[in-house]
């Protein structure tokens, strides 16, 4: 049975899950080190935002198979080092989106009306009215960074409001922006006119201090800054300083450069500084929805399947995969033949998408094509998630063709792979919608079913070589299972395919290129 490590406080209904597939460890609060101690023996990992995945404990998890985030921020995860040992990453794009959305309001509503500072004041026995004295959103303007999920919530309650909203996203149409009611402007425009700014962008490299002295500084005395989003996102010593001399009139953090928080200048700040120890996705239902999401996602890959939000596996989302299976499948199937007929180093990998299939997203059967390429030399190490990093490192260039016009079959594959040793190529279709036929080998047309273990011939079409070659193989006690020839004029060049019911014993290839008229042999294991 297979192993999960829960190594972040989740929900029962993920727990749950799992246990219907695995065994289910929880050990919460590991230190880096207990972590690596232990992790090779998991073929999961489920994590919050707790637990950091760094290079290290990814290159101690020899058996791991995948990493689920129960949340949307994967930036605790090395997910390129992840990606490289084939490990899929999923996580929850929209389990706490609402969450973390009314986190973002109440941080707003808080910090306007005092609230955190006047519970504590009355909590102390005191009954003190006008230090509170607030200022209401209504008619003010919020400025939105990242319009994505929880930002578009975010302005469609703050609209609800009375607010008028601005929203700065370089990856958002002006179209998708009205309909949410925004206008989009740029970061020094919302900076300047908001009257409350509130983050809602991942951290990446360009957005690592994208609120800093400068931006700050470019806001009215007035405005107040909410990060839910991700720390780093501002500059802590900024805007503790910003705050502190009234350049702004406030600030609520959810989230920090350092978690948990430790000395911090922010602390020190009265009324005007609001603090939540990364609460935003805390919510009941939130904690219920990605413990439920990410546990399938980890059943579903023990199980062989696919998971339906792979952060890392390009172009494969669920809609993807349904429809494109049985060709990934004849990608992965003609990969695996082309590369053991080119044998040597492959350079230059051909994917050329025919007829019906010429509409189609390329990338996922480019992804399985390089997939059944490599199998031959990394076996079960390739996957979906690493073929295309994989190749790139071996130097494998990819080019991708589309043919709509080639009507012989709905719609069909071809491949082409150019080597140290030469050039070959394979052709497939699907009959039936499912099952995989090889309909052209080196620009021979055959039809034929690939099957475990093959032999390929090219030859001279002459009398007697079929019976030959059988008489050879017999000799061997190698059993034929099928064989069919395909030419393009009599008596000239052919490629003969055999299917053979086990593997062809050591030596015989050799053999099988002395029969007069054979050129070349290859041997095949699909
Ligand atoms: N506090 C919490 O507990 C909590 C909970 C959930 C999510 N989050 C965080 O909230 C953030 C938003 O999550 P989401 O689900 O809305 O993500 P999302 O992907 O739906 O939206 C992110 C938006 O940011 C935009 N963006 C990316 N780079 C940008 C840039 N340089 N400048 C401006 N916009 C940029 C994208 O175009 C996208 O529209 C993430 O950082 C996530 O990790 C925090
Ligand atoms: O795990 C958490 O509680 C935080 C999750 C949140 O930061 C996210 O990115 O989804």
């Amino acid at each position: 049975m297979s192993k999960v490590l829960v190594s972040d406080p989740i929900d029962q209904a993920g727990i749950d899950i799992l246990s219907q597939v695995a065994t289910v460890d929880v050990n919460t609060g590991l230190k880096p080190a207990e972590l690596i101690e232990i992790i090779g023996q998991y073929d999961a990992l489920m994590i919050r935002s707790g637990t950091r995945v760094t290079q290290e404990i990814i290159e101690a998890g020899t058996q791991l198979k995948i990493i689920g985030r129960a949340g949307v921020g994967v930036d605790n995860v090395d997910v390129p080092a992840a990606t490289r040992r084939g490990i899929v990453v999923v996580n929850s794009p929209e389990g706490n989106t609402i969450a973390a959305a009314e986190h973002a309001l109440a941080m707003m509503l808080s910090l306007s009306r005092h609230i955190p500072d006047a519970n504590a004041s009355v909590k102390r026995g005191e009954w003190d009215r006008k230090t509170f004295v607030g200022a209401e959103v209504y008619k003010k303007t919020l400025g939105v960074v990242g319009l994505g999920k929880i930002g578009s919530h975010v302005a469609t309650v703050a609209k609800a409001m009375g607010m008028k909203l601005l929203a700065y996203d370089p990856f958002i149409s002006t179209e998708r922006a009205e309909q949410i009611g925004c206008q989009l402007v740029d970061l020094d425009l919302l900076m300047q006119q908001s009257d409350y700014i509130t983050l809602h962008i991942p951290k990446t490299p360009e957005t690592t201090h994208i609120i800093n002295a400068t931006t700050l500084a470019k806001m009215k005395p007035t405005a107040r800054i909410i990060n839910c989003a991700r720390g780093g996102i501002i500059d802590e010593a900024a805007l503790a300083a910003a705050v502190k001399e009234g350049k702004i009139a406030g600030a609520a953090l959810d989230v920090f450069e350092s978690e948990p928080l430790g000395e911090s200048d922010l602390r020190a700040i009265g009324k005007d500084i609001i603090l939540t120890p990364h609460l935003g996705a805390s919510t009941t239902e939130a904690q219920v929805n990605v413990a439920i999401d990410v546990a399938e996602q980890i059943r579903d890959v023990l199980l062989g399947l696919p998971a339906r939000s792979a952060v890392n596996i390009p172009g494969l989302g669920p809609d993807v995969l349904e429809e494109l299976k049985p060709y990934m499948q004849l990608a992965e199937t003609l990969g695996k033949l082309v590369g053991q007929l080119a044998g040597g180093r492959v350079e230059l990998l051909t994917v050329r998408l025919q007829g019906e299939l010429a509409t189609n997203k390329s990338q996922p059967l480019v992804i399985a094509s390089l997939k059944g390429l490599l199998h031959q030399a990394l076996r079960e190490r390739v996957n979906y998630v690493n073929a295309n990093i994989e190749a790139k490192e071996r130097g494998i260039r990819v080019i991708e063709t589309r043919d709509a016009s080639a009507r012989d079959y709905a719609g069909s594959l071809r491949l082409e792979a150019t080597g140290t040793l030469g050039t070959h190529s394979v052709t497939g279709a699907l009959l039936g919608d499912k099952e995989i036929h090889l309909t052209d080998v080196d620009g021979f047309p055959i039809n034929v079913p690939p099957s475990k273990y093959m032999v390929f011939t090219l030859h001279r079409d002459m009398p007697g070589i079929i019976g030959k070659l059988g008489s050879l193989l017999g000799s061997f006690n190698v059993n034929i299972a099928s064989m069919q020839v395909g030419r393009k004029i009599v008596r000239g060049d052919a490629v003969m395919a055999l299917s053979i019911d086990d593997p062809l014993p050591d030596g015989i290839l050799a053999e099988i290129t002395k029969v007069p008229g054979i050129r070349d042999a290859y041997t095949v294991t699909l």
